[in-house]
């Protein structure tokens, strides 16, 4: 691949990116050449979408060069990256809601203006959902806050390979499948694979180490700031992967525990079409099925009517993880450790006034806990990587004292390590009477639970329990007409 006459696209020398004492990025170099797809691994906050910002150029490292097809580009910026075909999906999803698709394509392709705009638009975009994700089923004329997430996703991906005449050469895509179910993720990996056969260039970055390891040509591991290792896909494993990120491999993090849960009371009920839905005392319910058909809705039917009186309550009956952070989940202007402790503040406070001693040792107690990596919980929330924001969303869950925790898909972004010692506190809870209800999009975790309800078109088509748990009997049940 690294011939003579070949050029690398896109070269980073010698970065270093700091925002204040942190080390973003410490001296990193990566070239990505035409037509290989390069996995970009790391834990959380380990520079990945820093080094993404500098190859986008939305982000000037504090040293080093960026070089495009062997010449080192003077004044990089979003533009010159843009003129070049470099495209990025964002792991903050970044389209405008209250645009329609059509008009989120003319912005992000300026050159669409002019008569008859709107037409041209519509097909460029059709043009490439059809191509990433044929069957999307997704009307361009729709507005883009009226999306799911999952389908935010896609039209994210179909823009970022779109072609209005500056083709896409190199494509970044920061946790693309992360919202996505395992059938839209295995079209977009589909269509990677196919981009890259066709000399383009694909940095892929994701916590699903599985998916990597079959899209991608070669792995870059990140840790702290550095390249700490890059090999060719094949020389990887899941292990040695997890091992390089700087995580223990722990074998029983992916096990059910089998518990008795006949005799425990239900905690937790709610009619309507299809299957009822109930969660016993300390059990764990999963909700699967394909992305959008009803899981989330479910978890907001159960929020409210556990919820929503008008009593002022100091300990409530559920909590929520939200999956979607940015809309549902972090106060942005707010520090980390407020962020954290919004949810126990009954616990916290005394005649009223919260106790900023009790704030913030409990803080310290989760911040350790689940390895929120930050220097100091009073910096904004924002100053965080994506991931760590989600810990922090599963921190202000976990230590309330809600009996019923819903879940919204909360691993997204969330790095191996960690996702281990989430489970692991979540049995830890459960055997303890904690109930939890979790939407996940990610088989592994769905086969974690106790209880699977499946949903279709809306409602619960199919119940699972115990060994019937399986990604098979919950893949057939998920399509329509399939024996549950
Ligand atoms: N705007 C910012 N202000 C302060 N610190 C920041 C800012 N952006 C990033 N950082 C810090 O830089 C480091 C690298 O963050 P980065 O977002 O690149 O990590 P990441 O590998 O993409 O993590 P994740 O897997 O969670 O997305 C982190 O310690 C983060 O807290």
């Amino acid at each position: 691949m690294t011939g003579d006459t070949l050029k690398a696209m896109i070269e980073v020398a010698d970065a270093k990116v700091s925002f204040g004492a942190v080390k973003a990025l410490d001296g990193v170099r990566l070239a990505i050449w035409p037509g290989e797809c390069v996995g970009l691994v790391g834990h959380n906050g380990a520079g990945k979408s820093t080094i993404v910002s500098v190859i986008n150029g939305g982000l000037t490292p504090n040293e080093g060069t960026v070089s495009g097809d062997g010449e080192v580009i003077a004044r990089y910026g979003i533009n010159t990256a843009r003129s070049r075909g470099v495209r990025c999906v964002f792991q903050e999803l970044s389209l405008c809601p209250n645009l329609t698709i059509i008009e989120n394509t003319r912005i992000l392709h300026r050159h669409l203006g002019g008569f008859g705009w709107r037409k041209r638009a519509k097909q460029v975009i059709e043009r490439s959902l059809d191509a990433v994700f044929p069957g999307h089923g997704i009307e361009s004329d729709s507005s883009v806050g009226e999306l799911t997430i999952a389908e935010r996703q896609m039209v994210e991906i179909a823009m970022a390979f779109s072609d209005a005449g500056i083709a896409p050469r190199l494509v970044i895509l920061d946790e693309p499948t992360s919202s996505l179910d395992a059938s839209l993720a295995e079209q977009m990996l589909a269509y990677v694979r196919r981009f890259v056969a066709a000399g383009g260039s694909v940095i892929f970055i994701s916590h699903i180490l599985h998916e990597i390891l079959i899209t991608a040509d070669r792995i870059v591991v990140m840790k702290d700031g550095r390249i700490v290792a890059e090999r060719p896909s094949a020389d990887w494993t899941e292990h040695s992967l997890v091992e390089a990120m700087g995580s223990v491999v722990k074998g029983e993090a992916h096990r059910r525990t089998l518990r008795d849960l006949a005799a425990a009371p239900v905690v937790i009920e709610q009619g309507g079409r299809g299957i009822p839905f109930r969660a016993k005392r300390g059990e764990i319910v999963g909700l699967a099925g394909l992305a959008g058909h009803g899981q989330t809705r479910m978890l907001m039917r159960l929020h409210a009517a556990a919820s929503s009186d008008w009593l002022p309550r100091r300990n409530s009956a559920v909590t929520f993880v939200a999956g979607d952070r940015r809309l549902n989940g972090v106060f942005e202007l707010w520090s980390i450790l407020k962020n954290f402790s919004i949810a126990s503040l009954g616990d916290l406070a005394k005649r009223g006034v919260v106790k900023a001693e009790a704030e913030a040792e409990r803080g310290a107690e989760w911040k350790r806990r689940i390895d929120i990596r930050t220097q100091d919980l009073a910096n904004r929330v924002l100053s965080l990587s994506g991931g760590n924001q989600q810990k922090v969303l599963f921190a202000r869950a976990l230590a309330t004292r809600a009996p019923v925790v819903l879940m919204d898909d909360p691993m997204r972004g969330v790095d191996v390590g960690t996702k281990q010692e989430v489970y692991e506190i979540i049995r830890e809870q459960a055997a303890a009477g904690r109930t939890f209800v979790w939407y996940s999009t990610e088989m592994e975790e769905v086969c974690l639970c106790d209880r699977v309800y499946v949903f279709r078109e809306g409602a619960i088509a199919a119940e699972l329990a115990g060994d019937a748990v399986t990604e098979q009997n919950i893949l057939a049940a998920s399509f329509e007409g399939a024996a549950a």
